[in-house]
């Protein structure tokens, strides 16, 4: 990219989180990643520059090694004319939805990351061209707190993503509960993800979207985008899953495509051979915790008919989900554990604020950061240094629970060769995919008092709303029960 010659008419809003907004090149397959502020909370240019260099060294020293080479994009700190970015920001501020525009695009450093663009990453070296379909998906945290230091017995047996759900509907952040459960997504039984996978594409909230060539055809933007079409995402999708057939328009044609990319993307999610470390880390968490969370509709559906909780039938240890579900389960204490340890290295700082630098706090990602996450002990021996490992595994961990993962999917011939791609088949067609992750910005140090306090209002919430008129909501969430229905699907 040549940063001196820099046209904001080459490109065009791409989508935005909470703390960064990402512009996208109309031709090439490169994207601009920018921080974000909320007004009159600005940061010097030197402050920026060093954030944005610490989110490429984590991602390089820390996330390539616990996720694999091949998942993680680091990218590049660029520098970029002011006023191109003053012009940009300008252009795209019309179409940024409202409940984002809290926070203002840094205009004044005019740093930002340069990533490749994740939604229209070709998995065919020459062929530039090729339609592509995208499915970005925000799968959460997977498992079931272990810690004994968890004092909600109601947190052994409720994953959080679920109880925060009814906190999120309460507060207005979305109009319905969803039926996804992360821990079906993470359970590696082929009708448990089927299942999330539909459901998240019910009520997609922040969890999925769906790209076609780079451009958003599916997903909210907030709760007061429409409600999910999805006789309209068939329409987009039915050249690529059924691409020389004359499938006839309808509600069995929409049934058939959402099966199909339902049935691609639990594959995709299944496979991956790429080397990580997080094995490492598989002789301390381990899977631990209960397998299934009580109040997935999958689960309960099972417990209606009489069935056994499903076994824990495991992710293959080279696929995404399972390396990620590894790094989540850093978090070995639980907020609730880690707190206290939170408290002592605090204590620790006030009475030595210079020491700040020498316990890596912000900074530097290096090969010795990633080094001490690797000391999985739980025995606390009073130390700083013991409550400061805790403290940075788990924000490793938060980090690991609100990625998002992206799946690209090129159709190819039948009989071409995918250029050393993985090729994922559906009934009338083959893909050749690639997965990346994306958001691996390290959670920072200043958010886990944040995070304790939220946890207690979740937990709060759920138990004095939720679960005391459990029967009342377990007979409102089953009036749809097409839910037992997906159960008995082949897969
Ligand atoms: O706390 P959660 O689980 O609500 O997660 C937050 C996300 O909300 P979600 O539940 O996914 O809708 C939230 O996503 P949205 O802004 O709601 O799209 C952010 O990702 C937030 O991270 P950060 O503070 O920007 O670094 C996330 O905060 P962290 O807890 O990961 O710091
Ligand atoms: N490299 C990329 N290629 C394509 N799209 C991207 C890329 N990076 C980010 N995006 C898109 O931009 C959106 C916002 O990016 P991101 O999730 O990094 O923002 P954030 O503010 O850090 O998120 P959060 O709200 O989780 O803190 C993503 O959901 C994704 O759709």
């Amino acid at each position: 990219m040549d940063e001196g010659k820099m046209d904001e008419n080459e490109w065009g809003y791409h989508g935005e989180g909470n703390k960064s907004l990402v512009v996208a090149h109309a031709q090439r397959c490169v994207v601009l990643r920018f921080l974000k502020f909320p007004p009159n909370r600005k940061k010097t240019s030197e402050e920026i520059f060093q954030h944005l260099q610490n989110i490429v060294d984590f991602g390089k020293n820390v996330m390539k090694e616990f996720l694999g080479e091949n998942y993680v994009h680091c990218g590049e700190v660029v520098q970029l004319p002011l006023d191109f970015v003053k012009q940009l920001c300008l252009k795209i501020q019309c179409e940024r939805p409202e409940s984002r525009c809290d926070k203002d695009l840094d205009t004044l450093s005019g740093y930002a990351l340069c990533l490749p663009n994740l939604a229209r990453l070709q998995t065919y070296r020459f062929a530039e061209h090729r339609p592509i379909l995208c499915v970005e998906i925000k799968p959460k945290c997977g498992f079931i707190p272990f810690s004994s230091d968890v004092t909600h017995e109601m947190k052994h047996k409720v994953c959080r993503y679920c109880m925060h759900q009814h906190l999120k509907v309460a507060t207005g952040k979305w109009k319905q509960i969803s039926k996804y459960c992360p821990l079906d997504l993470y359970s590696g039984n082929k009708q448990r993800m089927y299942f999330a996978l539909k459901s998240l594409l019910q009520e997609a909230q922040n969890n999925l979207k769906i790209f076609k060539n780079g451009e958003l055809i599916y997903g909210c933007k907030d709760a007061r985008s429409p409600v999910a079409d999805w006789s309209e995402l068939a329409h987009h999708l039915k050249p690529f899953f059924f691409p020389s057939n004359g499938l006839a328009s309808g509600p069995h044609c929409t049934r058939a495509v959402i099966r199909e990319l339902v049935r691609v993307i639990t594959r995709v999610l299944l496979s991956g051979s790429d080397k990580g470390r997080a094995g490492t880390l598989r002789s301390g968490p381990g899977l631990r915790g209960p397998p299934v969370c009580e109040a997935s509709p999958f689960s309960r559906s099972l417990r209606c008919q009489g069935k056994n909780t499903p076994e824990r039938s495991g992710l293959p240890k080279g696929c995404l989900l399972y390396k990620t579900l590894q790094v989540q389960m850093l978090d070995l204490l639980d907020i609730e554990g880690l707190y206290p340890l939170y408290r002592r290295v605090e204590r620790y700082l006030e009475e030595f604020p210079e020491e700040r630098k020498t316990l890596q706090i912000d900074g530097p990602y290096d090969e010795a950061f990633y080094q001490r996450l690797l000391d999985l002990s739980t025995e606390d021996d009073g130390t700083v240094a013991f409550a400061l490992t805790k403290v940075q595994q788990y924000r490793v961990a938060m980090t690991a629970k609100d990625c998002s993962i992206m799946i690209a999917l090129s159709p190819c011939l039948q009989d071409a060769s995918s250029d050393q791609r993985p090729i994922v088949p559906s009934s009338r067609s083959r893909f050749a995919f690639s997965v990346s992750v994306l958001d691996l910005d390290l959670k920072p140090y200043e958010s886990i008092p944040h995070q304790y306090k939220l946890d207690g209002k979740i937990v709060n919430y759920y138990l004095k709303t939720v679960h005391a008129k459990d029967a009342t909501v377990m007979s409102t969430r089953f009036k749809e029960s097409e839910d037992c229905t997906l159960v008995l699907h082949k897969v």
